[in-house]
């Protein structure tokens, strides 16, 4: 049958306006060519992150309108505990203001000097924490994630000989093993339900804590229940109650798959885990009952979080986002495949070849968006992969992206139009761009931060 429209009308609008070339080559010049210097109101589609940028549904608004502001045991926090129970299953979480704030009480309460925390990809900050407790990330998705053009299924997956060797020889320094769902650093690709189960295996034979971080969780059942044998006739909260079950539990950013603006927390099933999780969690995010949000930012996420698992609001999320990437194929510019969950990812590798890693491609692809089309996306590629500790050099990841990231239930499908074409201009004029250097170049997390000049 047709393919259904927006499952949603909209009641209120936020007006954004164009800006010309010249301005913006001027803005981006004043920002350091870094587009986290921008301002917002010179940004015409923000496709930056899809982190804290989702619209809010009535509901959501209306539950705002309810935030029980008590100190200890604000009726907020059970209400979140009631939809967390619901969508994962775990009986105990830590509220806390946002992902990384969990990862830090995590990664406090597992991650010694030394150590070494396997992920399918680690994330900026997954990393950067890991790194904060002198832990080593190590990546061990399977290898068809570094080939751009490689079009599975289950791009995310973990590759189980990679971990079950990794873990035979240096199993005395893992305390802890993550599971990125969906994979952001692959492209925001899915993990399937068997690599999960696989994973979870392989963490009991060693006698290791599995946790998976669930920033776009409901984004991979979705996928899961459209690829993975088996799952078509279930319901999205079946998927992800068993995806969970698999698991001794999650960090969260709420900002992504529960739709709210601020938030996060870390859920497991141990409540002795939770008391060590507590005693970290009043020292660096509030009370456990409210962890470094107000009463009201936790009813908005409670209710966004048994919408997230909405299946027409899934498949109109999902379809968005391949549509975009769908007219930008049409239009020969290179993308990575298959499209992500939250972001179409440009390959700004394949896009600008002539321009060395060191000179970051990615970097001046972005910088390209913004100058023809107001367009904010974000590198992920050598400036967000940052330098190696131990060697001091750029530590250069298998891809150079620039991803477009869609903010959940905001733009229309005429802004992914108006991408596409700037897009498709600059593919027509990519020989004129040219690489970038650091003019500033701060120790940690340096993407969010640095500033650039033309080579
Ligand atoms: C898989 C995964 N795990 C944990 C977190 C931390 O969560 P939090 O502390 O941000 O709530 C994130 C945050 N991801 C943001 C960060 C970002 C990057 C570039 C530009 C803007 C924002 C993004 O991917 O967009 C994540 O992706």
């Amino acid at each position: 049958e047709m393919m259904a429209a927006e499952p949603f009308r909209i009641k209120m609008v936020e007006p954004i306006k164009t800006t010309t070339k010249e301005e913006r080559q001027r803005k981006i010049k004043e920002a350091g060519y870094n587009v986290f210097n921008l301002e917002s109101k010179d940004v015409y589609i923000d496709l930056l992150t899809d982190s804290g940028t989702s619209a809010m549904s009535d509901n959501q608004w209306a539950g705002m309108m309810l935030g029980d502001e008590a100190y200890a045991g604000s009726k907020n926090f059970y209400n979140l505990k009631d939809a967390i129970k619901e969508v994962m299953g775990y009986d105990y979480f830590l509220p806390t203001h946002q992902g990384r704030a969990a990862e830090n009480v995590l990664f406090q309460l597992y991650v010694e000097e030394g150590n070494y925390v396997p992920n399918n990809m680690h994330f900026d900050t997954t990393k950067a924490h890991v790194q904060d407790k002198r832990g080593r990330p190590v990546n061990l998705v399977i290898d068809e994630a570094y080939d751009a053009k490689k079009n599975v299924p289950f791009k995310g997956n973990m590759d189980i000989d990679k971990l079950d060797n990794f873990l035979k020889e240096h199993s005395d320094n893992v305390p802890i093993v993550l599971l990125t769902v969906t994979c952001n650093s692959g492209g925001g690709q899915p993990v399937s339900m068997e690599n999960i189960k696989e994973v979870s295996e392989i963490c009991k034979k060693y006698n290791k804590p599995f946790y998976l971080d669930a920033c776009r969780f409901a984004e991979n059942a979705y996928f899961i229940k459209l690829r993975e044998p088996g799952y078509a006739d279930k319901s999205i909260p079946e998927i992800t109650r068993e995806m969970f079950s698999y698991a001794d539990g999650c960090t969260m950013s709420s900002k992504k798959d529960a739709l709210v603006n601020i938030g996060g927390f870390l859920a497991m099933e141990d409540e002795k885990l939770l008391d060590k999780a507590k005693v970290l969690g009043v020292l660096y995010e509030g009370f456990p009952t409210y962890g470094g949000m107000a009463g009201r930012d936790m009813e908005a996420m409670a209710r966004g979080l048994l919408e997230v698992v909405e299946e027409e609001y899934l498949q109109y999320r999902i379809n968005q986002v391949n549509y975009l990437g769908e007219k930008l194929k049409e239009k020969k510019v290179p993308i990575l495949e298959p499209v992500g969950g939250h972001a179409v990812y440009l390959d700004a590798g394949r896009f600008l070849p002539n321009i060395p890693k060191d000179q970051f491609p990615g970097q001046a692809l972005t910088v390209a968006l913004y100058e023809e089309g107001g367009i904010r996306g974000v590198e992920i590629g050598t400036v967000l992969s940052g330098r190696d500790p131990e060697t001091g050099d750029h530590d250069y990841p298998e891809l150079e992206l620039v991803r477009l990231t869609i903010p959940r239930r905001v733009y229309t499908y005429r802004h992914m139009d108006v991408v596409a074409e700037a897009a498709k201009i600059i593919h027509d004029k990519r020989d004129e761009i040219g690489g970038y250097k650091f003019t500033y170049e701060p120790e940690i997390l340096r993407h969010f931060t640095a500033r650039f000049a033309p080579v």
